[in-house]
Order: structure tokens, then sequence, then C-alpha cells
């Protein structure tokens, strides 16, 4: 059977009393899974993130998760402004395997000497992806992880990470119900 990388269980919250997101929600994602949310804006897929890192506690309910790495919505958010990209992956990830996957992101190594402001928006989001890969983690928390690149590099990534998933279990965040079945084992639709 194949381990469990994330967990939760009857999970409650609102960021007020009058609106709740979630309600007796529970969801598990194991290694080798990709598990899609989508639902309209505003129905509370970014604060899902934000609960299971733990930066915003439940009301109720349990949320257990394995080492995990992220890929946010906006690259130019992911890193901090004023640090050279390749010292900012440094300080969170090993580089072991740092040439095999510039290679499969299609990104030069060149590009990690610069400054988050000196990169396009796309070249930004791979060197994200990258940092979340050379991370290692058990769970990958993906949000709209492909917006900045083009259809066919946006493929090239999804493949990517879908290659990743002997070690990992995916819980991917996307508008793109298209995608989300192209991908994704299950499909878990948010109400607003
Ligand atoms: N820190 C916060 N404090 C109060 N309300 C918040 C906070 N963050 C988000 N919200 C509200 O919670 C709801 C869900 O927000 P969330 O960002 O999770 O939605 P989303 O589904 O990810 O939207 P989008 O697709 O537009 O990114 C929204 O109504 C939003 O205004």
């Amino acid at each position: 059977m194949s381990e469990k990388v994330l967990a939760i269980e009857n999970l409650d919250f609102g960021y007020t009393q009058e609106r709740l997101l979630y309600e007796d929600f529970s969801l598990h994602v194991n290694i080798g899974e990709v598990v899609c949310i989508v639902g309209a804006s505003g129905s509370g897929k970014s604060t899902l993130f934000e609960l299971i890192s733990g930066n915003v506690k439940a009301q109720r309910g349990n949320i257990h998760a394995a080492s995990l790495s992220q890929i946010f919505q906006d690259p130019y958010t992911s890193f901090h402004p004023t640090y050279t990209i390749l010292n900012q992956i440094k300080d969170v990830a090993s580089l072991d395997g740092l040439d095999v996957l510039c290679e499969a992101l299609n990104l030069d190594e060149v590009l990690l000497h610069q400054k988050p402001h000196q990169l396009s928006g796309g070249q930004l989001q791979r060197c994200s992806i990258l940092r979340a890969l050379l991370m290692k983690p058990k769970l990958l928390l993906a949000d709209e992880p492909t917006s900045a690149l083009d259809n066919i590099t946006g493929l090239h990534v999804m493949q990517l990470l879908m290659q990743c998933l002997d070690s990992v279990g995916i819980l991917l965040i996307t508008h793109d119900k298209a995608l989300a079945q192209w991908c994704g084992d299950r499909m878990i639709e948010l109400k607003s």
C-alpha cells in the first residue's frame, strides 16, 4: 500500500464565523497520486494550502502532512527580491540533481545567479518549481504551477512533475478542469 503523505480529517475553517470555507472536509493524498482542487475564484483553494502549511489554524479537525514544498501561483512573490535565485535555493535545498532538473525545466543555470527581477515571470516560475523539487518533498503543493508558462512549456512542466510521482504525492490547484482531468487521479470541486 502506498504511503499517505496528507491526511485532512473533518476540517472546519472560515476566516469569519459567518462564512465557513470548509465544513467537515476530509482529504487524503498518497505517494504516486495527483489530487486536483478546482473551484471558482474565492472558493478557498489557496486557503487550503495555508491550512496545510500551518499558516492559518482550523476551527476544528486535524491535518497531518509529510515533508512538503510548495509552488506558488505568483512567481514574483515566491522569491525575496534582494538575493540571487541560487542563494535562495541553497538556503532550503541541496543542489543534488540541479543540472538534470535545469535541463528538464529548460532553465539555463546562468539565470540562477541573477536576482528575481532580472528574470521573466515564466523563468521565475520554473525556478520556483526547481526549488520545490530540489527540496525532495513527499508532498508537493502546487498552486497554478503553469500559470506563467506558455502551453507547450506548461505541458512539459506537468510531465516533469508527474515523473516525480514515485516519491511524491501532489496536490494541484488549477482553474483548468481539462488539465485536472488529464493529470489528476481525483478532482475535488470547491463550491463558493
Ligand atoms: N487572510 C485572509 N483574511 C480574510 N479573508 C481572506 C483571507 N485570505 C483569503 N480570504 C477570503 O477567503 C476566500 C477564499 O480565498 P482564497 O484565496 O482561498 O480563494 P481561491 O479559491 O484561492 O481564489 P483564486 O482562484 O482567486 O486564487 C475569499 O473570499 C477571500 O477574500
